[in-house]
């Protein structure tokens, strides 16, 4: 059997044409400023593709470029201003940060209502509590692509293999609140492949290359992988081994072209429902 190809990057376009839809009746453009500190050039990518993206849909969109040097006190004051701004609809602080900022109090300092990453504790409990706000992008946008590949959710195994607060816990924290049975499993995980073997559902979030094998895959499962990895020889590769897992999966994402157009997506989707939700009030 060869597994369904799960196409995120044409997912994520009609999800950006309807965001820009809504947009376009809106009477105003939800302004969205991502904050990026010091020059990792990976980072530069995304934030070149976010800035494209938000345009095209009829966003007010900018980067505020900061230097590598900056300083805690530096950051939060730009926050504060960020926050105090009533045309910033969405701020978004591109991770990681240099070593010498504490991020806990860098993503704490920003506004719950404008934090489009969902990553402030606020919405963090928010999600816990079974009760979402802004929800991280990334594990929303793969709950979209559950959804449009028709693998159903609810009363199903899912296996989150990584535990991360970007993706991990809110990726795990939205299939439980979709009624699916949730396992995560991680590094200290004791047998790990049998695990993932058992699972419908399999959400491959730990970042090391084509790590997740065939043998670890259950027949018939839907594999979405959200890991990007660049190889020696700098092409694109997930966390899982696809051409492998290709013929044992019955659904599965590649990389690039999978979650990752897909967190952009949801990036302009948060921003338009905090514009709606703060400028409503
Ligand atoms: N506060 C914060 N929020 C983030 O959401 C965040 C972050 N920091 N730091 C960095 C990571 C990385 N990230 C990506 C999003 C989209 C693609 C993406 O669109 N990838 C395409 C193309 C990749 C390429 O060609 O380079 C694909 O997978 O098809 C990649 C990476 C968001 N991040």
């Amino acid at each position: 059997m060869t597994a369904r190809i799960i196409d995120g990057k044409a997912v994520a376009a009609e999800l950006r044409a309807a965001v820009a839809g809504r947009v376009a009746t809106l009477g105003y453009r939800p302004g969205l400023v991502v904050v990026l500190v010091g020059d990792d050039p990976a980072s530069a990518v995304y934030v070149r593709n976010k800035d494209r993206a938000a345009h095209g849909a009829g966003f007010e969109s900018r980067t505020i470029r900061l230097p590598a040097a900056t300083s805690e006190a530096e950051l939060l004051a730009v926050i504060a201003g960020l926050n105090d701004d009533p045309q910033t609809d969405g701020i978004l602080v591109q991770l990681p940060l240099p070593r010498h900022i504490a991020t806990a109090a860098i993503i704490r300092a920003i506004d719950p209502a404008k934090d489009v990453d969902g990553f402030h504790p606020e919405n963090v409990a928010a999600l816990a509590l079974g009760a979402p706000r802004l929800v991280p992008c990334t594990p929303r946008g793969v709950m979209r692509l559950l959804e449009v590949s028709g693998t159903p959710v609810a009363g199903r195994r899912a296996v989150v293999l990584g535990r991360s607060n970007i993706v991990g816990r809110p990726m795990a924290a939205l299939l439980l609140s979709a009624d699916a049975t949730v396992t995560i499993a991680h590094s200290r995980t004791r047998d790990i492949a049998a695990e993932c073997r058992r699972a419908e559902i399999l959400i491959a979030a730990v970042g090391r290359a084509e790590m997740v094998k065939a043998e670890w895959i259950g027949p018939g499962s839907t594999v979405i992988d959200v890991g990007i990895n660049r190889t020696e020889a700098g092409t694109l590769v997930g966390d899982v081994d696809y051409q492998a897992a290709r013929e044992v999966a019955g659904a599965i994402t590649p990389v690039p072209g999978g979650v990752g157009p897909m967190t952009i997506a949801c990036l302009l989707e948060n921003t338009l429902d905090a514009a709606i939700a703060r400028r409503s009030c």
